[in-house]
């Protein structure tokens, strides 16, 4: 696939900032576009913020300052803007959060909740939604456990029943939440080419928070590094060195120096198309831990 350009920015980012109740700064006032099809890994320590700057790209997390701007719906200030946001972003997560009870066609049908209204979803869905349903489970090789309980499925099974349960949303946009934390690495593996495969396939734009660099490496397109709640990486794999890495996981090249401070040297801002290198000094961080 060609590499999505800035022309086709979905999601604009524009000095959000969060700040959680107690004064928690858990991300600073951050500018940063998505663009159409591009599959984004935001990499990090535990804390560093990838999950708020996650989830607060649908508002699942309120931002506190600046604002998310969708090219399709405009500015997420209110809440029919945020609903139809919501609606073409699907969201995969670490624990799956199926219902278990339910079979795997069940949960996939819950993709398409937010197509209908509260009373009509009370019904049974109309015969497309099954179809539609049914499709996305062929298309994360599932279709013979359409009708197995998922709580009978293993681990990975689990999780491509959640990808095919973003796809029946038909989203344009996906946020998976560490979708791989629980699965061996195997496993890990096939999920995750299977959600990049999916997402080239259809132009879907992705955004993925992982902790394994050599999966970030293999399959993004682009890695924004995130370290003391800021950005301090934000480009194509390829362009990731050491010194990146130092910053996104703390590394100080003075050992005198204290673990947890802010980047000693600029941060690396290298435009994942354009590969022009521009630097970005990093604010000085006052975190509330
Ligand atoms: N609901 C909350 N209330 C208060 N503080 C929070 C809340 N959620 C997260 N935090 C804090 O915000 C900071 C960023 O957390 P976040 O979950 O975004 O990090 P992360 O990089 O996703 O970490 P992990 O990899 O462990 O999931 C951390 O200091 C965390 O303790």
């Amino acid at each position: 696939m060609t590499p999505a350009s800035p022309q086709h920015t979905m999601l604009r980012i524009k000095d959000m900032g969060v700040t959680y109740p107690g004064n928690v700064l858990a991300l600073q006032p951050t500018t940063i576009e998505f663009h159409k099809g591009e599959f984004t890994v935001l990499l990090g320590l535990s804390g560093a913020g990838k999950s708020t700057l996650l989830r607060s790209l649908n508002h699942l997390v309120q931002p506190t300052s600046g604002q998310v701007v969708s090219t399709e719906f405009g500015v997420l200030d209110n809440r029919r803007t945020v609903r139809q946001h919501r609606s073409r972003t699907a969201m995969v997560f670490q624990h799956h959060q199926l219902i278990e009870r339910h079979t795997a066609l069940q949960n996939v049908l819950t993709g398409r909740l937010a197509y209908h209204g509260t009373w009509r979803s009370l019904l049974p869905l109309p015969r497309a939604d099954l179809e539609l349903a049914y499709h996305c489970l062929q298309r994360v090789g599932l279709a013979d456990k359409a009708l197995a309980r998922v709580d009978q499925l293993s681990g990975g099974q689990q999780q491509r029943v959640g990808i095919a349960r973003a796809l029946a949303q038909q989203p344009s946009m996906i946020l998976a939440d560490e979708p791989v934390a629980s699965l061996d690495p195997a496993t890990s593996e096939r999920v995750l080419g299977l959600l990049r495969d999916i997402c080239r396939e259809d132009g879907i734009t992705a955004v993925i928070s992982l902790h394994q660099l050599e999966y970030a490496r293999r399959f993004a397109d682009r890695i924004v590094g995130l370290a003391n709640a800021q950005i301090v990486f934000d480009a194509a794999p390829a362009l990731l060195r050491q010194e990146h890495l130092n910053q996104i996981y703390h590394q100080q090249e003075n050992p005198a120096a204290g673990h947890g401070q802010s980047p000693a040297s600029p941060a690396a801002f290298i435009h994942p198309t354009t590969q022009k290198t521009a630097t970005s000094q990093p604010k000085k961080l006052e975190i509330a831990r």
